[in-house]
């Protein structure tokens, strides 16, 4: 049988003689189906469209030569090492993928309470970023700016007797900031979520020249369970003590959403973010609505892992279920989209040509 666009041909509407006697024809004047009666015809009044330009691709790093480490949660991602990430680097450009975003899995024995290997200029992160732009500077590098990945207690700041201390954390932040920015990275995406830390980042930048940077706050971040296989990527899953909900929102508000991307904005956020996406296309809509800034949204790894482990099981279609959920984020009103998918996307849109 023959398919096309993922379903047989055969199920195409046959256009129907003028006059042809239907048993049981109703007298309907307005048929949306008509609009719907083939590809070229959908294709013609289709609304959103997903295109490369919209994938900002995250990548895990780990320390080591020639390495690449499955993600058990996340089917399909690994942990490479920086050689590795320059390789997918090249990959993400031959796919006209525009922006990486760097994560890293830390040594253990390199994390401490304070998260001091956050502002090592010479970290697995900024060692990514030089490698990637001296070989490919015209592709985008997000650097995210928060202590989980390098604090023993997993956690995004300082503590002390147990809270998240606000001000002293935006101090080591904009430090985190400096060092990433200087080592060549494009875009600061504070993912924190402490008080006044754009400003912050945003001041440190210019008065260090740094003033073409951008800033991409994770302005609504939510205390969520599907952030569960990210932490297992750069393993804070088993060390992170207690949870995040004295600094991560509360997923259920949206009115505190437009507060919170309100301040980023004033606070100079050159692009904004909500996370986790799926689950709050609601605020995205309302932040892009609201502000008509660019607004990204980011796919986390727990909706990654929801999609991945369902297809390799047989249950959905893991391709159009992927597109479908990128799809989504267009509708919703996102400029982009943070997602695992990028590359699988990436492939599937530039062979549909
Ligand atoms: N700051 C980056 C993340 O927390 C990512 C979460 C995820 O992918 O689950
Ligand atoms: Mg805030």
């Amino acid at each position: 049988m023959a398919i096309k666009y993922g379903r047989p041909i055969e199920l195409r509407e046959v256009s129907r003689r003028e006059g042809a006697a239907v048993p049981h024809a109703l007298d309907l004047t307005v048929r949306p189906r008509r609009n719907r009666k083939a590809e070229w015809a959908r294709r013609m009044v289709r609304e959103n469209v997903l295109t490369t330009d919209d994938l900002i691709w995250p990548l895990f790093l780990i320390d080591g030569h020639d390495k690449r480490e499955h993600v058990a949660s996340m089917p399909g991602v690994e942990r490479l090492s920086v050689d590795q990430a320059v390789r997918e680097a090249e990959r993400a450009m031959k796919l006209t993928i525009p922006c990486l975003a760097l994560f890293p899995y830390t040594e253990p024995s390199l994390r401490d309470e304070e998260g001091s290997e956050a502002t090592n200029p010479n970290n697995l992160v900024c060692q990514a970023v030089r490698a990637i732009k001296k070989e490919f500077p015209d592709i985008g590098i997000l650097c995210d700016v928060a202590l989980d990945p390098f604090t023993s207690h997993g956690h995004d700041g300082l503590i002390s007797d147990g809270r998240i201390l606000n001000d002293e954390t935006v101090a080591v932040l904009v430090r985190q900031a400096l060092v990433q920015a200087e080592a060549g990275c494009d875009i600061i995406a504070p993912s924190d979520m402490m008080d006044g830390r754009v400003a912050a980042i945003r001041e440190g930048l210019d008065h260090s020249g740094l003033s073409d940077v951008q800033i991409m706050a994770y302005a609504a971040k939510y205390a969520s369970a599907f952030y569960g296989p990210f932490r297992d990527a750069i393993g804070s899953a088993k060390t992170l003590t207690g949870d995040k909900r004295t600094y991560q929102m509360d997923s259920a508000n949206t009115d505190e959403a437009l507060r919170e991307v309100e301040l980023d904005i004033a606070e100079g956020a050159d692009m904004v973010m909500v996370k986790p996406g799926m689950p709050y296309l609601d605020v995205v809509r309302r932040v892009k609505d609201t502000f008509a800034m660019p607004t990204f949204a980011y796919q986390v790894s727990g909706e990654y892992a929801m999609i991945a482990a369902a297809a390799n099981n047989g249950w959905l279609d893991g391709e159009r279920a992927m597109m479908e959920s990128l799809l989504a984020f267009k509708r919703a009103g996102a400029d982009g989209v943070l997602s695992y998918f990028a590359p699988k996307a990436a492939e599937k849109l530039r062979s549909q040509g």
